[in-house]
């Protein structure tokens, strides 16, 4: 589209589009004159990033709009007819969640389906994703559709999509989807009235969450093992979550958990919070202060549609800890290990799998423990793909997780669950509790056991007080602007000039050992090919390995852009045998890659 006159492309949209008040949009934009945001609208279409479509709900070709969602459910059909078997009769499984347009947009996918003659399962009523991928599974579906924007703000929405073997999509459906939409741009239907009366679009949704809470209570062991002297205070954070795990709740045995009135319900407005992602700080206020006035032990949390999880524990001494995604991580790997173990089972043929930017304290297990460790790329579906093929090569796969508070459990659902771990954790505090032990302290017995790793700042202020030998600080800065984006990143691919490629050599007094360009596929540490063990993946991914010889310092530093928001976020972890040196390390690391590497202030970059 880049040669194209902006005129043609103003002309094509309103020959298109049916929607009055998308079509007024980009009519109001011509008529003013407004070329510049027309250029943003209507020069680049859409991509498919970390979780899918994803992006504002207004018009245009780069936005999220019901003709987008017309388009892409015509290319998403045509691809699945031609690549999978029988996909006219195993369907397309349809959930949505409860932001503005959701439903409309589900329907409008429905109908894209029912129009070339494939079976429409359509979830009815406001969902959660992680029903998808397992009614896909358990439907035996050719593939999936969730409309939900997850996290992301309330003017967002997005289209997630699942292959046939319920993982969401990875290369090369997702270039090979792209191109069938690119192919059937012209809107076959956008009539959604007869869809829930067609013959061909069925609703067993209510079996499927009664199946999909079964497969939860599966998970944990039976009723009745637990005590019950633990208060916890749960928030939907206004999404999806609280039906689903109330009644998971009521199923395992557990008595019910004061909910966050405030945010219980489902609301597409997210009125109390500005940033419905529980990473966000501050997200948990609202929950912390009601677990304050009701004397709750623990805070437990999903995000809007409900496939992550976070939680808080009070501490004697009245502070919250939040636990981090990767002490999380490392829990539930623990609590599985340790199961696994009572019952006599052999770990040899049991592997997990972590995004490479999650902490690599899984990795220090596996090794201690006897069982397979693979990373992966970042985003859950390159997660449930890894699974999915170590399960293929005869192993089991409990668990799963990424930093981005994503967990997988068991077999049946490989994708991330909220509800899930959300009970995982409830057992594992109430077990605890029956033995005189806590969530914390059960982390802290895992740090002694595999070794000390902790995120443990607070914007720059070290908070933690376990004894640390590896520790790790992430963050993101805010950029709205493509352009500095990729300034920002061809800079530090051509650091000096004079070489080719040339990264920068140094940072916080450390020398660069490695670099590994996942954009561009490049290890510098892997001659004469130079090809990284890991795939490229879109989008610019930069990992910087580093060390301070004489004081024996290492770090890890990985700068990405993320597929889901505006933002460039940064992983770092880093290790040597004085923790206090370590301590100290990470914020200068991260100063330095702000104002020098990022040229955060010049870039008008916004730390996170
Ligand atoms: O939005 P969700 O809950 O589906 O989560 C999605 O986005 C997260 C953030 O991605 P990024 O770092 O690219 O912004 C990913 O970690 C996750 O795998 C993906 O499923
Ligand atoms: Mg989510």
């Amino acid at each position: 589209m880049s040669t194209i006159p902006l005129k043609v492309l103003v002309d094509e949209w309103l020959r298109l589009d049916r929607n009055e008040v998308t079509r007024q949009e980009i009519q109001a934009l011509y008529t003013s004159g407004d070329v510049k945001e027309l250029e943003r609208r209507l020069r680049t279409r859409i991509e498919f990033g970390t979780a899918g479509l994803r992006g504002k709900m207004e018009a245009g070709w780069s936005r999220m709009n019901d003709l987008i969602v017309i388009q892409a459910s015509q290319g998403l059909c045509a691809y699945v007819l031609a690549h999978v078997s029988q996909a006219e009769d195993r369907g397309v499984v349809i959930g949505h969640d409860h932001r503005h347009n959701s439903e409309r947009w589900a329907l409008l996918a429905a109908a894209a389906f029912l129009n070339q003659g494939v079976k429409v399962h359509l979830l009815q009523g406001i969902v959660l994703t992680p029903l998808v991928p397992f009614s896909i599974k358990k439907l035996g579906a050719a593939c999936g559709i969730m409309i939900t924007a997850s996290h992301n703000p309330k003017y967002d929405n997005g289209y997630k999509v699942y292959w046939e073997n319920a993982v969401q999509i990875i290369g090369p459906h997702d270039k090979g989807i792209t191109k069938f939409i690119e192919h059937n741009l012209e809107p076959l239907t956008w009539n959604t009235d007869t869809v829930i009366m067609s013959p061909r679009c069925t609703n067993s949704t209510q079996d499927l969450v009664n199946g999909y809470l079964d497969n939860i209570i599966g998970l944990v062991a039976p009723k009745g093992l637990t005590t019950q002297n633990l208060t916890f205070v749960n928030t939907s954070l206004h999404g999806v979550s609280d039906d689903f795990l109330s009644q998971a709740f009521s199923l395992a045995g557990y008595l019910p958990y004061i909910p966050v009135k405030e945010q219980q319900q489902p609301d597409p407005e997210f009125p109390t919070v500005s940033f419905p992602n529980p990473e966000e700080q501050g997200a948990l206020d609202l929950a912390i202060s009601t677990a304050d006035i009701h004397q709750a032990h623990y805070v437990l949390a999903q995000d809007p549609d409900s496939d992550r999880f976070v939680a808080a524990q009070k501490e004697p001494d009245g502070h919250w800890h939040i636990f981090t995604g990767d002490q999380l991580g490392i829990i539930f790997a623990g609590q599985i290990i340790d199961n696994l173990k009572s019952k006599g089972e052999a770990l040899t043929s049991v592997a997990m799998v972590a995004s490479t930017v999650s902490s690599k304290m899984i990795a220090a297990m596996a090794r201690l423990e006897g069982f397979r460790f693979e990373e992966c790329l970042t985003g859950f579906k390159y997660i449930g793909n890894t699974a999915i093929k170590l399960e293929n090569e005869g192993f089991s796969v409990p668990f799963g997780y990424e930093e981005a508070i994503g967990y997988m459990f068991g077999s049946n659902i490989r994708d991330k669950d909220g509800i899930a771990a959300t009970i995982k954790f409830t057992e594992l505090a109430n077990l605890l509790e029956a033995g005189g032990s806590s969530v914390l302290s059960y982390l802290n017995d895992l740090y002694s056991r595999y070794g000390y790793f902790q995120v443990s700042f607070f914007g720059s202020l070290p908070i933690s007080l376990i004894f640390i030998l590896l520790q790790t600080s992430n963050g993101y800065f805010i950029c709205n602007d493509q352009k500095i984006i990729t300034k920002i990143f061809t800079r530090l691919q051509n650091f000096c000039p004079d070489l080719m490629p040339s990264y920068p050599s140094r940072i916080a007094g450390l020398e660069i050992t490695q670099v590994v360009d996942l954009g561009v596929g490049y290890d510098s540490l892997n001659p004469p090919t130079f090809q990284p063990s890991l795939p490229t993946t879109s989008g610019y991914m930069i990992q910087f390995k580093a060390k301070n010889k004489s004081q024996d310092l290492h770090i890890t530093l990985t700068i990405r852009t993320s597929g889901t928001e505006p933002k460039i976020k940064y992983y770092l972890e880093g290790d040597g045998p004085n923790s206090g040196l370590v301590s100290c390390l990470l914020p200068a690391v991260v100063a330095e890659l702000g104002s020098k590497w990022l040229e955060a202030e010049e870039n008008g970059l916004i730390a996170g």
